[in-house]
């Protein structure tokens, strides 16, 4: 592994500071459901931005077929994750929740899927390949994960289920656009951090904030506590997502990949 300094910068997701409605939902400034969710999974979060993955691929040196590896098991979790919308568009009758699952569904298949395939591309990767991948075990794990809360959850368990991934990918995006300032120019990998970098990339996850803020309301510890176990399970997921690509690994022990 090459060696990338740790980050080593305070982050300013601030546990104590008092929700102020009126500067809106930002990364700083979280009503208080939010916060609890972010702050059950703090550690994991943390430990998910300081890993060798997104190090090296914030400095640039990140390995081209560990980016590969990564981008082609995040292309066929995105046919799963756009399903997962599809879904929770059919438990609920509110249209701008309908609207809402109708529009990340076109941007996965429009704008996020296509920052892949131009990568791909630009590897030799054929169309083909991408669509015929075999399917890591930590990347099935996740997309099953998400798929049978999906299938068997309320529309309120699936929101909880798709936010660490939003969130996740929009608060690494603006950390690194940030902490790497300097280098991105030259970056190869600056296309993707551009894309989760952005204020409209983060307005997914203020709209999830804001709904499930609202629908918590009233609802018993116990039930709380559930929902804090999906986000924390898909912050988890979203850790491993990452460090198995890193280690390129197909299968639970790497000694069981040659045996496929
Ligand atoms: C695994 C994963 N989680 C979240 C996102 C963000 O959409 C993504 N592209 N891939």
């Amino acid at each position: 592994m090459a060696s990338v300094a740790p980050n080593t910068n305070t982050y300013d997701f601030a546990i104590d500071e008092e929700f102020d409605p009126a500067k809106g939902i930002r990364l700083d400034n979280l009503p208080p459901f939010a916060r609890r969710l972010r702050a059950a999974a703090d550690v994991v979060w943390e430990d998910g931005y300081n890993q060798p993955f997104l190090r090296e691929l914030g400095n640039g040196t990140l390995k081209q077929e560990r980016f590969a590896f990564y981008l082609l098991q995040d292309y066929r979790y995105l046919a799963d994750y756009a399903k997962v919308h599809a879904l929770a568009l059919t438990k609920t009758r509110d249209p701008e929740v309908m609207k809402f699952m109708v529009n990340v569904q076109n941007s996965i298949f429009s704008v996020e899927s296509s920052v892949h395939r131009k990568y791909m591309a630009g590897f030799g990767v054929s169309e083909s390949e991408m669509n015929n991948v075999r399917q890591s075990a930590f990347a099935r794990a996740y997309t099953s994960d998400i798929l049978s809360i999906a299938y068997g959850g309320d529309l309120l368990d699936i929101l909880v289920a798709v936010l660490p991934c939003a969130w996740v990918y929009a608060d690494y995006g603006q950390r690194l656009a940030k902490e790497f300032a300097d280098t991105l120019d030259t970056n190869p990998f600056r296309t993707w951090v551009d894309m989760y970098k952005t204020e409209e990339f983060w307005q997914g996850s203020v709209w999830l904030i804001e709904h499930i803020e609202h629908m918590v309301q009233g609802l018993g510890e116990e039930r709380l506590q559930e929902l804090e176990e999906i986000f924390c399970n898909g912050v988890q997921n979203e850790y491993m997502f990452w460090s198995s690509a890193y280690d390129m690994q197909y299968s639970w022990k790497p000694q069981w990949d040659k045996a496929r």
